[in-house]
C-alpha cells in the first residue's frame, strides 16, 4: 500500500486506456478462436507443498482478459506494494492501523513454518491442545453432563464471524461428522431463533458454546443468558453450568463474570479478526463435529495456501489472480456484484460466509490515509449452490442487463456417489454448461436455425444469449478438510490483495457501529410514547406504531 489512491497508479491509468480502446474486441468467442492455447495459458494447478494430495485447479480463461490485461493488472499489484504488505502481515506488523493490531489468522495455522513474534502467537499450540483434549472428551463420552449422561447436542451461540465460519465448515464437512452429535447454531437476537433450537435440546445432554471475541456482543450475550436460564430451570444448581457451558473469547473478565470458569474458556487474541476466526478457538464446534484430526487437516490445508500466497511469483499466485480479475470487472467494467456458485450441496453456506468475509473487509470508502476513494471498492458478494440457483436467478445472469462475474466451484468426485454417481454427473454437466453458455451464448442466427423459418422475430430475439459473460471455474478432486482449508484461505488472501490495491483497511469494521449505538438508544425509549425523542419523523412514527401493539 503506497499511500496513493489506486487511481493515481500509472498501471490503473493504463488499464483504463486498455478498457476504453479494447472493450469491443475483448470477446470471448474471438479470443478462444484466435488462441488455441488460451485454456493452457489461463489456468493453473495448485498443489500444496506440504501435502501434494491437496490440490485445486483454477481456470480463468473465460474472463475478458488478454495477457496484456493480466500483465498490467500485475503491474498494479506491484505499484500498490502488495508483496511488501503481505510480508508485513505474515511478520505480525500492525497493518490494522485504525485498531493498531496485527492481522494474524495465518499464525493460527502456522505449524512452525513462519517466524511470528506477536504476543500470543506462541500460545496457539496450547489452545489447540486444549481444543483437542476437550473435543476428544466430549466425542468419546468421557465428558458428562450434570446427570452423568453423554453430550449428544452442541449449541454454538455467536454471530457474524463467531457463527458463519463454524456453520459453513460444519455443513461443508458433514461427511466427516460424528452423526450422533447434533450441532445447532444460534445467532439472531430474534428470540424465535433460540426458542426453536431449545425445543430440540435436552438440558442433560446439551453443551452450549458461547462464541464471542469481545464477549460484549448484545445478540450473543442475550442469547447466552436465555440459554443459561433455560438450562438452570432444569438443572437448578448453578454449579452445573460448568459441565454445560464453555466460552470462546479474548475477554476472560467478561467470561468469568458470566459464570463460566476460566478452565472452560478457550482463548484467542485481538489479532484474530472475527471474520477470519474459524481457525481459532472459534472453531471449537467444528472440532467437536468433525473431530480434532480433521480440524487440524483444515488448518493444514489453509497453511499450504498461505505458503503458496507468500512464496509464489505473482503471475502464478492464485489469490493474486482472483483478486486482479475481480478488480478488472469491479473498477473498469463497473460490475457491482460478484457471485459465488458452488456446485456442491455441502458448500451451500459458502457464499453466506464470504458475504461477511469480503463485504465487512472491503466495504469501505475511506483509505488508510483518510482519503475518500474515487473508484469502487468491495463488490456485493452473493450466490447459492448449483443447480438451485439455475432455477432462480440465473435468468438475469444470462440475459439481464448487468455484467455479473461469477466463480463456479465444484469437486470432481462426490462423497455421495448414489445411483452410480448419476447425480454427480448431472450436477457436473450443469457446472460445465453454465460457464460455457455465459461465455459463448447463442446468436440470433443459431436461434433462427433452431426454430425454423416461421418463428417470429420477437420469439427469436427473446432466445438470444449475448454471451461474453465472464467466470472463473475452480475444481478439486473431492471436498476434504484440507481442500476446504485451502479454498477458504484462497479467498481470504484474494480479499487481502484487493484491499491493499484499493488502499483500504480490510481488517476493521467501523461501519457496523452506528446502527448498534442507535439501537441501544432506541431500546431505552421503547416503553412510552413520550420517551421517543431525538429522531426523524419516520423513525418516531414507526416506534409509535410498535407501541400500539407492545406486549411484555
Ligand atoms: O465475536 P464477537 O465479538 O461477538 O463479534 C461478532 C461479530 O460482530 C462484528 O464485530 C460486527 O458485525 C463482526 O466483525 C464479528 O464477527
Amino acid at each position: 500500500m503506497s499511500g496513493r489512491l489506486a487511481s493515481e497508479y500509472s498501471s490503473w491509468k493504463k488499464l483504463q486506456g486498455i478498457y476504453d480502446s479494447q472493450k469491443s474486441t475483448l470477446v470471448l468467442k474471438d479470443l478462444f478462436t484466435q488462441d488455441p492455447e488460451r485454456f493452457a495459458k489461463f489456468s493453473k494447478d495448485y498443489i500444496s507443498k506440504d501435502d501434494p494430495s491437496t490440490t485445486l485447479f483454477l481456470d480463468y480463461s473465460k474472463n475478458l482478459i488478454t495477457q496484456e490485461v493480466i500483465d498490467t493488472l500485475l503491474g498494479l499489484v506491484r505499484e500498490a506494494e502488495v508483496e511488501s504488505y503481505r510480508d508485513k502481515m505474515f511478520a505480525g506488523e500492525h497493518i490494522n492501523t485504525s485498531e493498531d493490531r496485527a492481522v494474524l489468522h495465518v499464525a493460527l495455522r502456522n505449524f512452525n513454518d513462519f517466524s511470528i513474534q506477536e504476543a500470543g502467537a506462541d500460545e496457539v499450540a496450547g489452545v489447540l491442545e486444549h481444543m483437542k483434549q476437550f473435543s476428544n472428551a466430549v466425542r468419546s463420552g468421557e465428558w458428562k453432563g450434570y446427570t452423568g449422561k453423554n453430550i449428544t447436542t452442541i449449541v454454538n451461540i455467536g454471530i457474524g464471524g463467531s457463527d458463519l465460519g463454524p456453520v459453513m465448515v460444519t455443513e461443508a464437512l458433514k461427511p466427516y461428522s460424528k452423526r450422533d452429535l447434533t450441532a445447532h447454531f444460534v445467532s439472531n437476537i430474534d428470540g424465535t431463533h433460540i426458542a426453536e433450537i431449545l425445543r430440540l435440546c435436552d438440558p442433560e445432554r446439551t453443551l452450549f458454546i458461547i462464541a464471542s471475541k469481545t464477549f460484549t456482543t448484545q445478540e450473543t450475550i442475550t442469547n447466552a443468558e436465555s440459554a443459561r436460564e433455560w438450562f438452570l430451570s432444569s438443572a437448578g444448581d448453578k454449579a452445573h453450568v460448568a459441565k454445560h457451558f464453555v466460552a470462546l473469547s479474548t475477554n476472560t473478565k467478561a467470561v468469568t463474570a458470566f459464570g463460566i470458569s476460566s478452565d472452560n474458556m478457550f482463548q484467542f487474541w485481538d489479532w484474530v479478526g472475527g471474520r477470519y476466526s474459524l481457525w481459532s478457538a472459534i472453531g471449537l464446534s467444528i472440532a467437536l463435529v468433525i473431530g480434532y484430526d480433521n480440524f487440524e487437516q483444515l488448518l493444514k490445508g489453509a497453511h499450504g495456501m498461505d505458503k503458496h500466497f507468500k512464496e509464489t511469483p505473482l503471475e502464478n499466485n492464485l489469490p493474486v489472480l482472483l483478486a486482479i480479475i475481480g478488480i478488472w470487472y469491479n473498477d473498469f467494467y463497473g460490475s457491482q456484484t460478484h457471485a459465488l456458485l458452488p456446485y456442491d450441496q455441502y458448500l451451500h453456506k459458502f457464499a453466506d460466509y464470504f458475504q461477511q468475509g469480503d463485504m465487512e473487509s472491503n466495504g469501505k470508502f475511506i483509505t488508510k490515509n483518510g482519503h475518500r476513494v474515487n473508484y469502487e471498492t468491495g463488490p456485493i458478494i452473493w450466490g447459492a449452490s448449483g443447480t438451485n440457483g439455475q432455477h432462480s436467478f440465473y435468468q438475469l445472469v444470462h440475459q439481464g442487463t448487468k455484467l455479473i462475474p461469477a466463480d463456479f466451484i465444484a469437486p470432481a468426485t462426490t462423497h455421495n456417489p448414489i445411483a452410480h454417481s448419476k447425480h454427480h454427473r448431472i450436477l457436473l454437466s450443469n457446472f460445465f454448461a453454465q460457464p460455457e453458455a455465459l461465455a459463448f451464448g447463442k446468436t440470433e442466427e443459431e436461434v433462427r436455425k433452431e426454430l425454423g423459418p416461421n418463428a417470429s422475430d420477437t420469439l427469436v430475439k427473446s432466445k438470444v444469449f449475448e454471451g461474453n459473460r465472464p467466470s472463473n471455474s475452480i475444481m478439486f478432486p473431492l471436498l476434504t478438510p484440507s481442500t476446504l482449508g485451502a479454498l477458504i484461505a484462497l479467498y481470504e488472501h484474494k480479499i487481502f490483495v484487493q484491499g491493499v490495491i484499493w488502499g483500504i483497511n480490510s481488517f476493521d469494521q467501523m461501519g457496523v457501529e452506528l446502527g448498534k449505538v442507535l439501537a441501544k438508544n432506541i431500546l431505552a425509549q421503547l416503553e412510552k410514547p413520550e420517551d421517543v425523542k431525538g429522531h426523524d419523523s419516520s423513525t418516531t412514527g414507526l416506534i409509535h406504531y410498535y407501541q400500539k401493539f407492545r406486549k411484555e
